[in-house]
């Protein structure tokens, strides 16, 4: 059993102990990758995004998947940018994402990333799929409604595309955060989402302790050492030059 005051940290396949980060520290470590190492945003969605796409790709091979699609639910922030750039990935991996983009966020990088899937033949869907053959045409879904920014109660406009992804019985896979888990405490409203797949970004957060699925990975390889001893982040090694480690042994 793990002492109560290493509570925060778990261990993981390199036997290092990984730290789970509150709110604040998340969010803080964005703010310092942009402020003080100068990282644009574009340049760590795309490593963000592109680490999703592969840990997609070691938990749910393209050859079981068929020909089924892949829904990616995307959400107004940066998760949502995160899930725009594993679509495009994905379809490079030879996959069949589809993409439901309910509220468009209005900045060059949005539009940049969504027409960028519109030239890669990705459908971008506004309203979710009818109910009644879903669940023969997709074979997986990405959570990317939601991330380190997320303050509960849920919004009455993400209540039915979260309502869909407690109902599913496809796969999860969820970018950062099983959205609508409170990024803290895990707890949710009425029973969350359980994912099959998650895919923790820099760091995971404290909610992923109560990550129960199948896969656990950590992606987005572009932590300056520097700042990962600031927060003593005992970050595992990352296997060669892959960009995501599994968490799990
Ligand atoms: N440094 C990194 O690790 C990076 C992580 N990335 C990804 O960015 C997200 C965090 O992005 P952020 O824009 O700060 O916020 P979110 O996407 O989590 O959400 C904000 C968005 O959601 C709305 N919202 C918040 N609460 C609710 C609610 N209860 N109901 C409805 N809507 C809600 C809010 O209004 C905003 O519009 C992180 O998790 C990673 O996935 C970067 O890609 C790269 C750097
Ligand atoms: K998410």
């Amino acid at each position: 059993m793990i002492a109560p005051k290493f509570a925060q940290f778990c261990s993981c396949s390199s036997s290092k102990m990984v730290k789970f980060l509150n709110q604040d520290e998340a969010i803080n470590i964005d703010v310092e990758l942009f402020n003080e190492y100068k990282y644009s945003v574009d340049q760590l969605m795309e490593l963000a995004g592109l680490s999703c796409a592969v840990a997609i790709t070691k938990c749910f091979p393209l050859d079981q998947c068929g020909s089924r699609s892949t829904l990616i639910c995307c959400g107004p922030g940066n998760n949502g940018g995160d899930g725009l750039v594993c679509a495009r990935h994905l379809k490079l991996f030879y996959y069949n994402p589809v993409v439901y983009y309910p509220k468009q966020t209005n900045k060059e990088l949005y539009h940049n990333l969504t027409h960028q899937c519109k030239s890669m033949n990705i459908p971008i869907l506004q309203s979710l799929p009818e109910p009644g053959n879903f669940e023969n045409e997709y074979g997986l879904i990405v959570d990317a409604l939601f991330g380190f920014s997320f303050k509960p109660p849920i919004r009455s406009d993400f209540l039915p595309v979260i309502d869909l992804l407690k109902s599913t019985s496809l796969p999860i896979a969820s970018v950062d955060i099983p959205s609508g888990w409170n990024v803290e405490s895990g707890e949710t409203e009425e029973g969350g989402i359980k994912p099959e797949l998650l895919i923790s970004l820099t760091a995971p957060k404290k909610c992923a302790q109560s990550f129960k699925g199948k896969h656990h990975y950590l992606g987005g390889r572009f932590v300056p050492p520097l700042l990962a001893e600031k927060y003593q982040l005992n970050l595992p090694k990352y296997p060669g030059t892959d960009c995501v480690v599994s968490l799990k042994n």
